[in-house]
């Protein structure tokens, strides 16, 4: 059984707001007026982008059956033309074709999960431009705004509801994909896209983690890893823990997605993705940087991670964990949402609880939202776009455990949130700050870091009453390799197709943020 206690996530908004968030309401809001119009309808849905190019959106119209409005939005990634439209259409069609290989491949290997390539959906980088990393300003926000692809879905009048696919099927059980396990819509039977879309089984608000929990024990596990069965034969652990529930700190993710592993060790649910990149990061000097990963072990027929408990060392832990990066979803899944739009209302709820004016008045209508539009609208609410990452959850000594932060946008409550977490304490702050420099050298020269797309991944911050601070990376489910021979910079700004992720520039920003919380 599992416990959560904390501070409630997604409080209902409070009215008002500052000037900076009713900017963003506006010029979402501005987005849409401006994308009436120039409707092309069609069969089952009737799907609104402000995009990128008009050519992918249109290619994929084609190809999904669905109707497409295209206005091309004033911002910066619209305004990028630099990239033929062929060009656009090909690499399109070759992700799309890159998907289906990889879900022939999932589907081959979906007896073991040894046997799986992961590779990423071939895209080209853009023309690059390297932009200096800096703090934004608050004036930026808008911007920023403006640079975002949106999708919005509405079901056309009369439309019955979709039939689940072949391809539907091959998207649950992508390389991305981990929690497949718990759904139960089955080969045999259909869905619709709003009543069973996996998304919405698996996670409706309850299923969120949001800080202690207690982690259900192992048994009877069979574990992969040679070296590691030696060790654990070989040490004499102080206590069998490995039968015993463990409390534990989850800041983030999905409840359940974790279990005690043996003694120092946690096991998280399989993904082939992330296994993929622990395998990968073998002989890297940021192998350092990340929990150790000790192989696949499998309870009730369901494979795990075995991983190093990295709050194992501390002592009344205080923990804090920031997802980097400025865009949170894959490309993949923005074009698999043009592709084959699902609604989830779970989110549609989730931006309720949040904003009641955020949804626009066709999302009120279908009471559902597509992810994408979700993971855009909760990163420009948050600090993910303007600094290149946010504060997803904190627990602080006492015991007491926030995740009440989707709000925390400015530079300056990002850094009230980082002062109060280390009770004002320069010598943690001059400890991590020595640690995230380590980081960002060891990042800019590791060959894993160049050659992956580091979508979802957290930075965690743990320090306890000793004055010891350490900062890892976690969580890989959603990094991915990019074509041989293709490379990221990780602080050029991001446009669909390049695949940057501003992971630096969120590093450069925490490291700026710290310093100053240094100042006197
Ligand atoms: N090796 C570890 N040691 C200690 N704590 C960890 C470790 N890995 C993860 N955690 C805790 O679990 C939380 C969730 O981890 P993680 O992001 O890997 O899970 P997830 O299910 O992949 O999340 P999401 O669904 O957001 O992608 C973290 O915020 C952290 O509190
Ligand atoms: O933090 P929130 O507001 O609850 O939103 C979740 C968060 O953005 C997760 O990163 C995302 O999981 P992934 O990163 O794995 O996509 C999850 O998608 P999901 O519900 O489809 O799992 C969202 O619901």
């Amino acid at each position: 059984m599992l416990h959560t206690l904390g501070a409630r996530r997604g409080a209902p908004k409070a009215s008002g707001g500052d000037d900076n968030e009713s900017d963003v309401r506006n010029s979402l809001k501005d987005g849409e007026s401006e994308r009436e119009g120039g409707r092309l309808d069609s069969a089952s849905d009737r799907v609104r982008f402000t995009a990128e190019t008009e050519a992918i959106v249109e290619n994929h119209a084609v190809k999904a059956g669905v109707a497409v409005q295209v206005r091309t939005s004033l911002s910066p990634v619209a305004a990028d033309k630099s990239r033929p439209r062929h060009q656009r259409g090909d690499q399109v069609k070759q992700m799309s074709k890159e998907r289906q290989r990889l879900a022939r491949e999932k589907r081959a290997s979906r007896k073991s999960p040894e046997i799986s390539n992961g590779v990423s959906p071939t895209t080209e980088l853009a023309n690059p431009m390297v932009e200096t990393a800096t703090i934004a300003s608050n004036e930026d926000l808008n911007c920023r705004v403006g640079c975002v692809p949106q999708v919005t879905i509405t079901p056309e009048e009369g439309d019955g509801p979709r039939e689940f696919q072949e391809d539907d099927w091959n998207d649950l059980d992508g390389p991305l994909r981990r929690k497949q396990s718990n759904s139960s819509v089955s080969s045999a039977g259909s869905s619709t896209v709003l009543e069973e879309s996996e998304d919405d089984i698996l996670s409706d608000n309850e299923t969120k983690s949001k800080g202690i929990v207690t982690l259900e024990p192992v048994e009877d596990s069979t574990t992969q890893n040679r070296s590691w069965s030696k060790i654990k034969s070989l040490v004499h652990w102080p206590f069998v823990s490995h039968r015993k529930r463990l409390s534990w700190i989850q800041l983030a993710g999905h409840k359940g997605s974790f279990k005690a592993g043996e003694e120092g060790t946690i096991l998280k649910k399989f993904s082939e993705n992330e296994k993929l990149c622990f395998e990968r990061l073998r002989g890297e000097r940021l192998q350092d940087f990340v929990p150790k990963y000790h192989g696949v072990t499998e309870r009730d027929g369901e494979a795990y991670l075995q991983l190093t408990d990295l709050l194992y060392d501390f002592d009344g832990p205080s923990v804090m964990d920031c997802k980097m990066g400025v865009r949170t979803y894959l490309e993949e899944e923005l074009v698999r949402a043009r592709e084959r739009p699902k609604l989830r209302k779970d989110m549609y709820d989730k931006m309720l609880e949040v904003d009641s004016d955020a949804p626009t008045a066709e999302e009120h209508q279908q009471k559902a939202v597509t992810k994408p539009r979700y993971m855009q609208w909760r990163e420009t609410l948050s600090s993910t776009h303007t600094l290149g990452f946010r504060i997803e959850g904190v627990k602080k000594p006492d015991g007491t455990c926030s995740t009440d932060f989707k709000k925390t946008r400015l530079k300056e409550e990002v850094m009230q949130v980082f002062n109060d977490f280390v009770a004002g304490n320069k010598n943690i702050i001059r400890s991590y700050l020595r640690k995230l420099e380590q980081i960002q050298s060891v990042l800019e020269d590791s060959k894993f870091f160049t050659q992956h797309e580091v979508i979802g991944s957290s930075l965690l911050f743990i320090h306890d009453r000793t004055e010891r601070a350490e900062v890892w990376l976690i969580d890989f489910g959603k990094t991915t390799a990019l074509p041989e021979g293709e490379k990221l910079n990780h602080r050029i700004p991001w446009q669909e197709g390049n695949r940057e992720d501003g992971y630096l520039l969120g590093l450069d920003n925490l490291l700026q943020l710290l310093t100053s919380l240094m100042e006197p």
